[in-house]
């Protein structure tokens, strides 16, 4: 069974990319096989895991849904890029912006990117889907394709009104297109341990949305290690394998397979 997670949250700078490669690798190194997919036109996950030039890669998730979109046959691996701490990546480039727009008049619109995913998606035991900051057609297709979303929330600002906004957006991409779909939880990030704001947010956060969602019990700290990893094309673990950042991505890793068993355990529960 693959797990395929949406990591969104329209808010832009809040950890979105930084989460989805760094969890994408710390569960390639517990031995799962892993995809991840860009779906930002910005790339920056594609640029951040070691292809700084996107624009010249020969194809991307634009090409991929451009085929999808115009019923164009796609070979099993087509365009997808091997890094070398063990994960495949479909990437992305400013040509993805197009899209949003080519998506609008489309059939079975929020449905492409989960169409080309059901069709590669058995080879991986997870797929993590990189969303751009809105909740445009992109967005909505990668909720459409996702059996659960992750959604990182920075420890800076209050966020209640966004995090709505969101969870409205899931649940209506549940009642329209994804029943099935969902929320593994709120990762609170860029916590700075030593100002009281970061604690209030984390406190209040926890207290709004603890007893309807879960809250990662990890939260990833600020650091500059964190920072600097988008410009050396590997993760936290190559970089600072010791440090907080690694060692808070660490625990996310084990709370998401954690989440994975025990909703494999409550299936088979149904099913006796
Ligand atoms: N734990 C952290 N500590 C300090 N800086 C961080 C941390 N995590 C990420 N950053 C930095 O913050 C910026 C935003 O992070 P990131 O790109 O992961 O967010 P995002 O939500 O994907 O942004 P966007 O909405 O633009 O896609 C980046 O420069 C990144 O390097
Ligand atoms: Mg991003």
């Amino acid at each position: 069974m693959t797990n395929v997670i949406a990591v969104a949250n329209q808010k832009g700078g809040v950890g979105k990319t930084t989460t989805c490669a760094n969890l994408g690798i710390g569960l390639a190194q517990e031995g799962k096989k892993v995809l991840l997919v860009d779906s930002d036109p910005q790339s920056s996950m594609t640029i951040s895991l070691g292809n700084p030039q996107p624009d010249q890669l020969p194809v991307t998730l634009a090409t991929i849904m451009g085929k999808m979109l115009d019923e164009e046959p796609i070979d099993p691996g087509e365009g997808l890029l091997h890094h070398d701490e063990g994960v495949d990546l479909m990437p992305a480039n400013i040509e993805l912006s197009g899209m949003e727009v080519s998506l609008v008049n489309a059939m079975s619109r929020e449905k492409i990117l989960k169409q080309y995913l059901d069709g590669v998606k058995r080879q991986y035991d997870y797929v993590l889907l990189d969303c751009m900051p809105s909740l445009g057609m992109l967005t909505v297709n990668a909720l459409a394709a996702a059996d659960s979303v992750l959604i990182p929330v920075q420890a800076q600002y209050l966020p209640a009104k966004g995090l709505e906004q969101l969870l409205q957006t899931i649940n209506k991409v549940r009642r329209q297109i994804n029943p099935k779909l969902k929320i593994d939880g709120i990762l609170l990030t860029m916590v700075d341990s030593r100002t009281n704001y970061s604690k209030e947010i984390s406190t209040l956060l926890r207290d709004t949305y603890g007893s309807k969602l879960k809250v990662f019990d990890v939260e990833i700290p600020h650091s500059v290690r964190a920072a600097e990893i988008s410009a050396e094309g590997r993760s936290i673990f190559a970089h600072d394998p010791k440090g907080k950042v690694a060692e808070a991505y660490r625990e996310l890793t084990k709370e998401v397979l954690k989440i994975e068993k025990q909703r494999q355990k409550h299936k088979s529960e149904q099913l006796r």
